[in-house]
């Protein structure tokens, strides 16, 4: 026996992804700067790239105004070549630094966004089930394309130009300096006072930015529902109601953005008029000072560039800060995604085998209780028991029956067994093993299970058979479909070329039954889940697949019945009534002793 290397409390598991700090902090309130800089750590070495290019091309953008300065002071009727070609120099030069700062910049910005998105994705795809079905699935995708090109933009115009522009700032400050003291106390008062507004006014942008991306992300949810329903909504001629619904929505991005836009046209507005106003300022104190002799032409040219160079910032700070509130919206809604806890797991490493795989491969239910969380992030579990108290043996190489009432909780059950959810109370066992000190990946590979509504995943049915036999050749995909009769008209090697459509919409509801029963049966696993998959099935079909399941031989089977055919021939019947086991038994046991199982039975178990 090989043992796995399991926890001692199953109740406390380590986790399998513990998040990071910034995501662990996103749960707390708005993400701040902190974590913006902690997130762009790991572009430590591009973003300096960046400031040293953006830092030289400053340097060399400010050595124009001095050859202005001195060329205008030195105006005999021409320019001197020499200073044209200098001109001429340095121009190219900062133009070629500040292209590969930009350079830099907007591909460092594309690799954060990618490196975002991976993580949600990543992420996403190990979020607990419960909170997937609580979720809006729509908004979630919106966070990880929408939000995650918003936060491109923090990298690649934000951090480093504003780091740049510092630069230039001081730069400009220090040959301004030399120039005139009067006129530089002028422009930094005035620049100073118009960066604290557009700070003041900036802050309010990111509550405004976070309205706009949850409104986007409530209307991708709106559009996608009508979407994915939409024979349903013509059907009950609900289209003008759903598109209500949707512009509505979309009333509410607008209504977000306006909002967004007006602190926006304010920020920038306000930047515009106080460089213009400045500017206008520094000409009239300056001509002044020209006329008093104590400045020449040629000075007061180079400053007014110098003040050019040195108001900058301002539009930048302008235009960044009427940006980052999106991107510190949809940063919040990234990392409040990735601060949800992933489904917990032992600390098992992949393709360990399970602790005993020689075991029979039998569940045990040890007085299970059960209910679902009812929060949308898995939180504290609801009022309405769904199982209460049950135990029951599922035996290896036997085909045990589950059946019971609508809403008894017999896919609940189904759901605990593959670990989608943890009972509340009481213990699952697997080989002689409490559930919880196994790895779900191997405890999944252990179970095929077909669903209650057979859900087939847009692509191809080749696509859809190998998801559980990523290693299956064409004859076995083609084996496997012959068993369940597919296809019904046609080549076998075309059809498993076909495109289902998404949802398998281009299938009928019985193709995509046996669909997902070939792809069980190809999976190979020692157990076989089936939740009442022949309830879409013709009686040669159903007759067929039932026919199957009792020739594969040596797996336990457990079966949600539909159908009293069914039913009967399995090994072990256990009825559910309310989320209680009332009886167990065979066939000819309950109809003697069960008056549930003898009424369902009669009306042919069809709840
Ligand atoms: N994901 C879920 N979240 C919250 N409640 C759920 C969820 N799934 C099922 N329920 C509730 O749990 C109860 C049992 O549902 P379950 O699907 O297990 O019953 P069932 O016996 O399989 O019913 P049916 O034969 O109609 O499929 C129902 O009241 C249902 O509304």
């Amino acid at each position: 026996m090989t043992a796995a290397r399991v926890i001692d409390e199953p109740q406390t598991p380590t986790e399998s992804q513990p998040a990071p700090p910034a995501e662990r902090r996103a749960a707390e309130g708005p993400p701040g700067m902190g974590d913006v800089l902690r997130l762009l750590r790991p572009y430590r070495g591009r973003m300096t790239l960046a400031f040293v290019l953006g830092s030289a091309s400053t340097v060399f953008a400010a050595l124009q105004p001095r050859v202005v300065a001195s060329a205008v002071d030195g105006f005999d009727g021409g320019i001197r070549p020499v200073t044209i070609g200098l001109l001429v120099t340095l121009l190219i030069l900062s133009a070629v630094f500040t292209n590969a700062q930009q350079l830099v910049m907007e591909r460092s910005g594309e690799l954060f966004a990618f490196h975002t998105r991976e993580r949600v994705i990543r992420h996403l795809f190990t979020l607990p089930i419960g909170v997937l079905e609580r979720r809006e699935r729509a908004d979630l995708v919106s966070r990880v394309t929408t939000d995650t090109s918003q936060l491109r933009m923090v990298m690649s115009s934000g951090i480093v130009e504003l780091a740049t522009s510092v630069v230039a700032v001081l730069v400009s400050v220090v040959m301004m300096a030399l120039i005139d003291w009067a006129l530089l106390a002028l422009a930094v008062v005035t620049i100073v006072v118009a960066l604290v507004v557009i700070v003041v006014i900036g802050r309010r942008t990111a509550p405004a930015g976070l309205r706009l991306q949850t409104a986007m992300g409530t209307l991708a949810g709106a559009v996608t529902r009508g979407l994915g329903s939409m024979r349903t909504i013509r059907a009950t001629v609900s289209t003008d109601r759903e598109v209500d619904v949707a512009v509505g929505e979309a009333d509410a991005v607008l209504k977000a953005g306006y909002a967004a836009a007006t602190l926006r046209a304010a920020i920038q507005t306000f930047a515009a008029v106080t460089i213009q106003a400045l500017l206008l300022a520094i000409i009239a104190v300056g001509a002044m000072r020209v006329a008093a002799g104590t400045l020449t032409v040629g000075d007061l040219s180079a400053f007014i560039m110098y003040l050019m160079l040195m108001a900058a910032p301002i539009t930048l700070c302008a235009g960044i800060f009427a940006q980052l509130g999106e991107a510190f919206g949809s940063l919040h809604r990234v990392l409040e995604v990735q601060a949800i806890e992933g489904e917990r797991d032992v600390d098992v490493p992949p393709g360990m085998p399970l602790p005993d795989a020689s075991a029979p491969a039998a569940f045990e239910l040890v007085d299970v209780s059960f209910r679902y969380p009812q929060g949308p992030d898995d939180e504290a579990p609801g009022d309405d028991w769904v199982l209460r108290g049950v135990s029951i043996q599922l035996r290896a190489g036997e085909t045990t029956a589950v059946v019971g009432p609508s809403g008894a909780g017999k896919s609940t059950l189904f759901a605990l067994l593959e670990r989608f959810y943890e009972p509340t109370q009481g213990s699952v066992r697997f080989r002689d093993e409490d559930v919880r000190r196994l790895s779900r990946v191997e405890l999944r590979r252990q179970i095929a299970y077909v669903e209650q509504d057979a859900p087939v995943l847009s692509g191809t049915v080749r696509d859809n058979l190998v998801l559980g036999a990523p290693g299956a050749s064409t004859d076995q995909c083609i084996d496997a479909l012959r068993q369940v009769n597919l296809p019904r008209a046609g080549d076998a090697a075309a059809f498993l070329a076909c495109q289902v459509g998404e949802g398998g919409e281009l299938l009928s509801g019985g193709e995509r039954q046996r669909l997902a029963i070939a792809r069980a049966l190809l999976a190979d696993s020692p157990v076989l889940l089936l939740d009442e998959v022949t309830s879409n099935l013709d009686s040669n079909n159903e007759r067929i697949v039932r026919d199957l399941v009792a020739s594969v031989g040596g797996r336990s089977i457990v079966v949600i019945a539909h159908r009293l055919s069914t039913v009967v021939a399995a090994d072990a019947i256990i009825v559910l009534d309310q989320g209680r086991v009332v009886a167990q038994g065979t066939h000819r046991e309950l109809m003697d002793s069960c008056p549930l199982y003898r009424e369902l039975a009669g009306n042919q178990l069809l709840a």
